[in-house]
C-alpha cells in the first residue's frame, strides 16, 4: 500500500516541487475523458460512446508528493461545421498555447486517418509548448498493432515522448504522469490538497443531466441538447435535501417530445438517473426540477450560446 499524499497548500512547495497544466487533444472519441478520469481517479468529465460530448474545458487535478498537474480536458477538435464547432475550436487552440504540456491522443486500434493528420498539423504550428503522443485504448489492440501504431505515430510528426496507455486497464498512467509532470515548471502547487475539479458544481451537475439525457435518445439528437442549472439551494428548514433547478435545452419543439417521450416516461426515467448521479457526485439528496425549453437552432446563434456558457 502507498501512503496518502500529503495535503499541500497553494503556496507552498518543497524544493524542486513542479506545478502546471496539461491538456489532451485528438479527434473525437479516441478516449480523452476515459484518460483523464482515470488519471485524476474520479468521474469530472462526461464519456459516452458517441463522439462530441465534451464541451467544455473541464480541469482534473493530480496531485503527487512532488508535483501537481492540472489537467484541461479539451473538446475534439474538428472542422468546423456550426458555429459552436467553430467555437470549440478556437477554445482548443486558445488552451494549447496556454498549457505546458499537451498530449495528442491517438488510439491504438484505428488506423492514422486525416482527422489524426489535421490536428497534428495544428499541433506542429503551436512550437512553443511540447506535444507528447499518446496511444490509447491498447487493450483493444495486440502487441504488433501496438507496435505499428508507435512507429506509424512516429513519422507523423516530431512528439517529445511517445506513450502506449490504456486507461481501462489502468496501465502506464504513472508512466504518462511522469513524462507530463517532467515538462511542468518548477514552482508551488497551484491549488490546495485533495481538490479533484475547479469545476463549479452547478457545471458538473449540468453535465451528469445532459449524460442522463444522452443515455435515451443519443441516436436521435447526438448534439442538439444543452443543460444550463438556474438555482441550486438547501430546501428551507432542511439540511438534508438540496433543490436543483435546471433548464435542458433543445433546438425544435419535435425534439421536445422525443425527451418527453410517450406520457412524460422517457423525461421521468432522465431524471431519476440524473437525480441518482447528482446525489453520488454531492453526496446529499437532492430534489431535480426539470424544464424542457426550445431554443431555436442554439448552436447557431451566438445570443443562445452565450446564454448556454460557450463564449467567443
Ligand atoms: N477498451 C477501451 N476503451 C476505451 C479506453 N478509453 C476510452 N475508451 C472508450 O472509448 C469511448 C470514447 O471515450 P471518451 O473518453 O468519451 O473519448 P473522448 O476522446 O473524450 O471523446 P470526445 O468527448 O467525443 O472528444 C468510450 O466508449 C470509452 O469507454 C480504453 O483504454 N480502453
Amino acid at each position: 500500500m502507498t501512503a496518502p499524499p500529503q495535503p499541500t497548500l497553494p503556496g507552498e512547495a518543497p524544493p524542486g516541487f513542479r506545478a502546471g497544466f496539461a491538456c489532451f487533444v485528438g479527434r473525437p472519441n479516441v478516449g480523452k475523458s476515459t484518460l483523464m478520469n482515470a488519471l485524476v481517479g474520479t468521474k469530472v468529465a462526461i464519456t459516452s460512446s458517441k463522439p462530441q460530448t465534451t464541451r467544455r474545458a473541464i480541469r482534473g487535478i493530480v496531485h503527487r508528493p512532488d508535483a501537481q498537474l492540472v489537467i484541461v480536458d479539451t473538446p475534439g477538435l474538428h472542422r468546423p461545421r456550426t458555429l459552436l464547432g467553430e467555437r470549440l475550436d478556437s477554445l482548443v487552440l486558445s488552451t494549447l498555447t496556454e498549457v505546458d504540456v499537451i498530449g495528442f491522443c491517438v488510439p491504438a486500434d484505428e488506423p492514422i486517418g486525416k482527422g489524426d493528420r489535421f490536428i497534428a498539423e495544428k499541433l506542429a504550428a503551436v512550437k512553443k509548448t511540447p506535444v507528447l503522443a499518446i496511444v490509447t485504448k491498447t487493450d483493444l489492440a495486440s502487441r504488433e498493432q501496438v507496435a505499428a501504431q508507435l512507429l506509424a505515430v512516429s513519422q507523423l510528426a516530431e512528439f517529445a515522448e511517445i506513450v502506449p496507455v490504456s486507461a481501462q486497464r489502468g496501465e502506464q498512467l504513472d508512466v504518462l504522469t511522469g513524462l507530463l509532470v517532467d515538462r511542468l515548471p518548477e514552482g508551488p502547487p497551484l491549488y490546495a490538497g485533495g481538490e479533484l475539479t475547479d469545476e463549479p458544481e452547478q457545471v458538473l451537475v449540468a453535465e451528469l443531466i445532459r449524460e442522463a439525457v444522452l443515455e435515451g435518445v443519443r441516436d436521435e439528437l447526438p448534439h442538439s441538447i444543452a443543460v444550463v442549472v438556474e438555482e441550486m439551494a438547501p430546501r428551507e428548514g432542511r439540511d438534508d435535501l438540496l433543490d436543483v433547478y435546471a433548464h435542458m435545452f433543445v433546438e425544435r419543439p419535435s425534439q421536445k417530445a422525443i425527451v418527453i417521450g410517450h406520457r412524460g416516461e422517457r423525461l421521468k426515467e432522465v431524471g431519476t438517473r440524473a437525480r441518482k448521479q447528482i446525489e453520488a457526485l454531492l453526496g446529499t439528496r437532492i430534489y431535480l426540477d426539470l424544464r424542457i425549453k426550445v431554443a431555436k437552432d442554439w448552436q447557431r446563434d451566438p445570443k443562445q450560446l452565450r446564454r448556454l456558457g460557450f463564449y467567443d
